[in-house]
C-alpha cells in the first residue's frame, strides 16, 4: 500500500516536496485553504528542478481536504508534514493533534529552531521530528492557473535519525529528494538559521537574492548579523553545522569579500535563479506576519538565556516591524541601521 502523507499547508515547502512525493507514487493529501485548494483541484500543480525541468502533477495525483480533520476521515496511518510559517505552527499542530491518533509522526519541514517545541505544546500526543529544507523553491503561478513550485537553489533535505525516517528514507531518494538523516538536528537547524538571517535582509532590499548577494553592503549587513549569532551561539555551547559549501565560522569573512572576489570564491552561493527570493520577501510583499521573531528573535533569545545581548538581530526585527511592504532600503541603509546598534 502506498505511504500516505498529509501536507498541512500547500505553499511553496509544501507543493515542491508533497507534489514530488506524490509524483514517486505516495498517497498525498493537501491541507488547502480556499482559493489554494480551488487552483489545486481545477489544475493541478507541477514542481520543476534545478534543470528547469517541470514535471507535471495532474488533479488526480492527489487529494485535497480544507482542515486536517477532514484529512484525518480519509487517510489512516499517515505521515504528516508541517509545511506553514512558524507563526501559524501552534494552530496547525493543534488541529492536526485533534483530528489525528496518538503517536502519529508530524515532520516539521519549517525554518527556525522552535517549532518541535511548539508541536509538542500544542499537541503533546503527536510524534514531532525535526527536518530541514536547504533549498529556496518559488511559486510561479502560470496564466493557465496551474501552480509551479520551483526549486530555485541545491541541497538535501536533512531529517532526525528516527525509525519513521529511516523507513521513508528510499521514497524520499525515489521523489528526487534524498534524506540525510542525522541524530542530533540542533547544529542543523542552527546552521540553517545563521543562512536565514539573510532572509530579513533579503527582504528589506526589495532585491532578488541572486542581486541582493551581488551587494557588498547587503552581504556586510548579513555578515553582522551572522558574527552576533556566533558569538551567541558559540556562548551557549552550539556548534552550527555546515549546510552550504563553507563553515559556519568562516561564512562572515566570506560575504565580506570585494565583489569580485565573493562572486568567485563563492559561485555556489550564486547558483540561484535569477527571480528566487528568500521566503520572507514573500511574505513581506503579501503583506503577511514575516519569521523574523523565528530568526532573528531566536538569536535574541539565546543571548538573553546567557546573559548576553543581540543588539543587530534586535535592531533587524525592528527594522523588519517599521518597513511595511512597498518600500525597499539600500544596503547601505540596512548595514547602518544594524551596525549602529
Ligand atoms: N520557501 C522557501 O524557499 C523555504 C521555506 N522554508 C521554510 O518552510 C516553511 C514553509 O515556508 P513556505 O512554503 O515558503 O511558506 P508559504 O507561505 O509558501 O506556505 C505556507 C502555507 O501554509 C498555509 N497554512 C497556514 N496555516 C495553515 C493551517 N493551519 N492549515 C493548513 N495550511 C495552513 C498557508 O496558507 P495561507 O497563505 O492561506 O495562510 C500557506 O499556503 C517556513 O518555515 C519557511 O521558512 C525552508 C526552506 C526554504
Ligand atoms: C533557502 C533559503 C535560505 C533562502 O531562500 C530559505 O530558507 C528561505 O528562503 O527561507
Amino acid at each position: 500500500m502506498a505511504q500516505r502523507f498529509v501536507v498541512i499547508g500547500a505553499g511553496a515547502i509544501g507543493c515542491r516536496v508533497g507534489g514530488a512525493l506524490a509524483t514517486a507514487g505516495a498517497d498525498v493529501i493537501f491541507v488547502a485553504r480556499a482559493g489554494r485548494a480551488a487552483d489545486l483541484a481545477a489544475h493541478g500543480l507541477a514542481i520543476a528542478g534545478l534543470d528547469g525541468a517541470t514535471v507535471p502533477v495532474p488533479p488526480d495525483r492527489f487529494r485535497i481536504a480544507p482542515t486536517a480533520s477532514h484529512a484525518a476521515r480519509d487517510a489512516a496511518g499517515p505521515i504528516l508534514l508541517l509545511c506553514t510559517k512558524g507563526g501559524a505552527t501552534a494552530a496547525a499542530a493543534a488541529e492536526a493533534g485533534a483530528a489525528f491518533p496518538p503517536g502519529t509522526p508530524i515532520l516539521s519541514l519549517q525554518n527556525g529552531v522552535d517549532n518541535i517545541g511548539r508541536i509538542r505544546e500544542a499537541a503533546p500526543h503527536l510524534l514531532p521530528l525535526a527536518a530541514m529544507v536547504p533549498f529556496n523553491v518559488t511559486l510561479d503561478h502560470e496564466a493557465s492557473g496551474r501552480i509551479v513550485a520551483r526549486q530555485t537553489t541545491s541541497g538535501a533535505l536533512h531529517a532526525e535519525d528516527h525509525a519513521v525516517t529511516r523507513a521513508l528514507a528510499p521514497l524520499f531518494g525515489r521523489a528526487g529528494l534524498p534524506l540525510t538523516l542525522v541524530a542530533d538536528m540542533a547544529p542543523v537547524q542552527w546552521g540553517k538559521l545563521l543562512l536565514n538571517l539573510n532572509n530579513p535582509v533579503n527582504a528589506l532590499s526589495g532585491l532578488p537574492l541572486r542581486d541582493e548577494l551581488m551587494d557588498r553592503d547587503c552581504r556586510r549587513a548579513l555578515a553582522a548579523l551572522q558574527d552576533e549569532a556566533l558569538a551567541v551561539m558559540k556562548a551557549a555551547g552550539i556548534r552550527p553545522a555546515r549546510i552550504g559549501a563553507a563553515p559556519p565560522r568562516l561564512i562572515p569573512t566570506i560575504l565580506r569579500l570585494p565583489t569580485f572576489a565573493f562572486s568567485r570564491i563563492a559561485a555556489s552561493m550564486l547558483t540561484i535563479a535569477p527571480t528566487a527570493r528568500s521566503s520572507m520577501a514573500d511574505d513581506r510583499s503579501a503583506g503577511r506576519p514575516t519569521e523574523i521573531d523565528d530568526l532573528c528573535g531566536a538569536v535574541v533569545r539565546l543571548a538573553e538565556a546567557h546573559g548576553l545581548a543581540a543588539p543587530r538581530n534586535a535592531a533587524m526585527i525592528r527594522l523588519v516591524s517599521r518597513h511595511g511592504p512597498g518600500t525597499a532600503m539600500s544596503g547601505r541603509d540596512i548595514l547602518a541601521a544594524v551596525t549602529a546598534a
